[in-house]
């Protein structure tokens, strides 16, 4: 199986995904002295209010707030995206202790951890697991996380990953907002790119964020970064 390590690692994926030599690979170092302004691309705007977070699970490779996806409740719309994309799930990319955590990253710089909230196109595909695999299928926005003071909100998720250190385990997270985790601009690059996890599928509009939330060294502490870690080994 794909994981981290030395040999199966990123390098290692082309030989199961022989996508990842692809055209539209992510993630990318952004320039933002190379980034194209286009002036017909508009604000982006997050529809949350009523969304419905369902569960927080660790899928051996990052842990994942799952929300209902049944009607167009929670939507991301505007900026690239030609209609309504579905909210569907939020995930986290840390880093190991100290070590730049992001994928994406900005004139060469990475940040501490990187937040990816994925969205799908149920306007044209039926399901996600569809839509993932098609090149509109998804929208997944990008949001930098960078060391400084504890952030008001992110307690919630590190407070619930005790509860699922083993890959597979999985339990009720309702209630949560994804949109307190958001930076207070919305100001974005936007490229045609994949997902950056096996199956690597050409599918994901990205929408990276400029401005990064800030949050403490202890908040993606040891204890958060050991629970990610302990429980992907990378074998
Ligand atoms: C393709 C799939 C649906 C979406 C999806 C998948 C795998 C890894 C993913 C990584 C992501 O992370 S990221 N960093 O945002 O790119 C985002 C979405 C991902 C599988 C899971 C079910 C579908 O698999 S399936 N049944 O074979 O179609
Ligand atoms: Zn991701």
């Amino acid at each position: 199986h794909w994981g981290y390590g030395k040999e199966d690692g990123p390098s290692a994926w082309h030989r199961q995904y022989p996508v990842a030599k692809g055209n539209r690979q992510s993630p990318i170092d952004i320039i933002p002295n190379e980034a194209r302004r286009d002036s017909t691309l508009g604000p982006i705007f997050l529809k949350y209010d009523q969304c419905r977070s369902l569960n927080i699970a660790n899928n051996g490779h990052s842990v994942v707030v799952e929300f209902d996806d049944s009607d167009d409740r929670s939507v991301v719309l505007g900026g690239p995206l030609d209609n309504p994309y579905r909210l569907k799930q939020f995930h986290f990319h840390w880093g190991g202790k100290g070590c730049e955590g992001s994928e994406h990253t900005v004139a060469g710089v990475g940040y501490a951890s990187e937040l990816h909230v994925v969205h799908w196109n149920a306007v044209k595909y039926k399901t996600y697991n569809d839509a993932a695999a098609a090149p509109d299928g998804l929208a997944v926005l990008g949001i930098f996380l960078e060391l400084g003071d504890d952030h008001r909100w992110l307690h919630m998720i590190t407070d619930a990953l005790y509860m699922v250190k083993f890959k597979g385990s999985a339990t009720d997270f309702k209630g949560f907002n994804p949109k307190c985790l958001l930076p207070s601009s919305l100001h974005y690059w936007t490229y045609l790119g994949s997902l950056t996890t096996p199956p690597l599928h050409e599918s994901v509009t990205w929408i990276v964020l400029k401005e990064p939330i800030v949050v403490s060294e202890k908040q993606v502490s040891a204890a958060a970064l050991n629970i990610i870690h302990k429980t992907f080994p990378t074998v």
